[in-house]
């Protein structure tokens, strides 16, 4: 089994709970609130920018330029076309690029943020791929198996939302991440695999926190 196999195999019941949760399933058979919709893709925009920097952060610790342009075109992908998709639905829902951009992150937001930008400043590559797998890969599977739904691929609503993230393009940045990993892992001791694995487990349930946050609207409890 490799190494991302095995972490995959830890996370599943966390996995599991985001595919299940009524967020994820409001997309799927497009019940979903446009409201919770709405404040997700305003949090997900922000979040979406500390992402980009981890990537970028990525593209500097890469030890050769196979590795760099990976993350280049993984960076590229977010900025101009993932978040042109949020640009695309904000202007639908009726929220300026102003008012996009000018959006307060949320407990959940700001401290799943954090913790990626924490993991990719202590300088290992390979604990950077670690805390950003599980959103570029656990999306990937939620999007192929919503993509399996009746009618939620052509969903007049969701159904951009669903192709974009069952795309080719996307998964080939999760297979791109997952064989990244599985090469630094070949190197590491079984502490520093312990230690990648805690860290995915971690930001794989900041993925769950994330779809929790956005169908609940929280927001701090004191503005
Ligand atoms: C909370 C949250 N988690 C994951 C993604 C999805 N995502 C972010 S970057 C990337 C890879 C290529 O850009 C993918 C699939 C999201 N939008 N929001």
């Amino acid at each position: 089994m490799s190494f991302t196999q095995r972490i995959r195999l830890r996370a599943d019941a966390i996995w599991k709970a985001s595919h299940d949760h009524p967020f994820v399933q409001g997309i799927g058979n497009g019940t979903l609130p446009k409201e919770s919709f709405k404040y997700y893709m305003k949090q997900d925009y922000k979040y979406l920018i500390e992402y980009s920097k981890v990537m970028a952060m990525g593209v500097v610790l890469a030890p050769d330029l196979k590795t760099m342009s990976g993350f280049a075109t993984a960076l590229d992908e977010t900025l101009n076309t993932e978040m042109e998709l949020h640009r695309t639905y904000a202007e639908r829902l009726g929220v300026s690029r102003e008012e996009l951009e000018a959006t307060v992150p949320g407990p959940v937001t700001l401290a799943y943020s954090s913790a990626m930008l924490a993991e990719a400043q202590k300088g290992s590559l390979a604990e950077l791929i670690a805390s950003i797998l599980p959103c570029a890969w656990s999306y990937y599977e939620i999007g192929k198996a919503l993509a399996a739904l009746p009618g939620a691929l052509d969903h007049e609503y969701y159904g951009e939302w669903v192709r974009m993230y069952s795309s080719e393009d996307f998964g080939s940045i999760a297979d791109w991440l997952i064989a990244t990993l599985d090469q630094l892992a070949e190197s590491k001791s079984a502490e520093e695999l312990d230690r990648l694995e805690a860290i995915f487990l971690n930001t794989s349930r900041y993925e769950y926190m994330f779809w929790d946050m956005a169908y609940k609207q929280e927001s701090w409890p004191v503005a």
